[in-house]
């Protein structure tokens, strides 16, 4: 017999806190965690570096069926490295220019289609928390909560600035509001896998909302989920 192994999605737009709330949640139940915007990012970082162009969809889809990439949690679990090809890339995914990049190769129906069992293949015991864009509607249709993070446009420009900003990089509010809703735009009209919350997802607005209180949120509707399927 084998044995069920729990899922917890966490969708929704740049900024709106899925990161945070993923990593506060996977350290909470000791489950393994999925940054699956990390592989688009990594992905567009190795396209930036070939020179690609969001229209050499064939080489893109190629890099994407074989791309090297690690991911190496440090022993007391603080940080998780990010490995491309032997190169530690966690910072350099980062940025707005690689986010922007990974929506564009992510709209790549083909690509998508590349990387769904890479995806897939962290479902490990004792369960998994997955952060993205798709993880409820898609990659774990079968997910035992899903929950759909928002908060307006203003805010998520607000908070990523500050993140910009204490990684050292420079940012500039205006822009960081544009580039959001340009993702936005992107990430939400594609073809395929769009970002929308499955009919199943709690949603949660964190505008006005501390982080504390989403995580209080998020469990409280974890735990009667999967006090359900048990
Ligand atoms: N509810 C919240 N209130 C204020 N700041 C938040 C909230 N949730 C997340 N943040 C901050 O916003 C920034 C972006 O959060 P992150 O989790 O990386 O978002 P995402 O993964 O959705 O892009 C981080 O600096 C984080 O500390
Ligand atoms: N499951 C996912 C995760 C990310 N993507 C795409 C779309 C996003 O704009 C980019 C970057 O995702 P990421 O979650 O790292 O971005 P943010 O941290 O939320 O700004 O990748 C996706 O299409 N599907």
């Amino acid at each position: 017999m084998t044995s069920h192994i729990p899922v917890i999605t966490i969708d929704g737009p740049s900024g709106s806190g899925k990161g945070t709330i993923s990593r506060l949640l996977a350290d909470k139940l000791g489950w393994h965690l999925l940054d699956s915007g990390a592989i688009y990012r990594v992905l567009a970082l190795a396209a930036i570096h070939h020179d690609f162009t969001p229209d050499n969809e064939e080489s893109l889809v190629a890099l994407a069926a074989h791309l090297d990439v690690k991911f190496v949690t440090e022993e007391d679990n603080a940080l998780t490295h990010i490995i491309l090809e032997g190169e530690d890339v966690t910072m350099t995914i980062r940025t707005e220019q690689v986010g922007n990049m990974a929506s564009k190769v992510a709209a790549l129906p083909r690509v998508r289609e590349a990387l769904l069992r890479r995806q897939r293949g962290f479902r490990e015991l004792p369960g998994l928390i997955a952060d993205g864009r798709d993880m409820g509607t898609v990659v774990f249709k079968d997910a035992d909560a899903k929950i759909f993070l928002t908060a307006s446009a203003e805010e998520r420009a607000r908070r990523r600035f500050e993140q910009l900003k204490g990684a050292g990089f420079d940012a500039n509010i205006e822009q960081l509001i544009n580039e959001i809703k340009e993702r936005d735009d992107r990430d939400m009209n594609r073809s395929v896998a769009p970002l929308k919350p499955a009919e199943d997802a709690l949603t949660v607005d964190s505008t006005a909302m501390p982080i504390a209180e989403v995580l209080e949120q998020v469990m409280t509707f974890a735990h009667s989920k999967l006090s359900q399927t048990k």
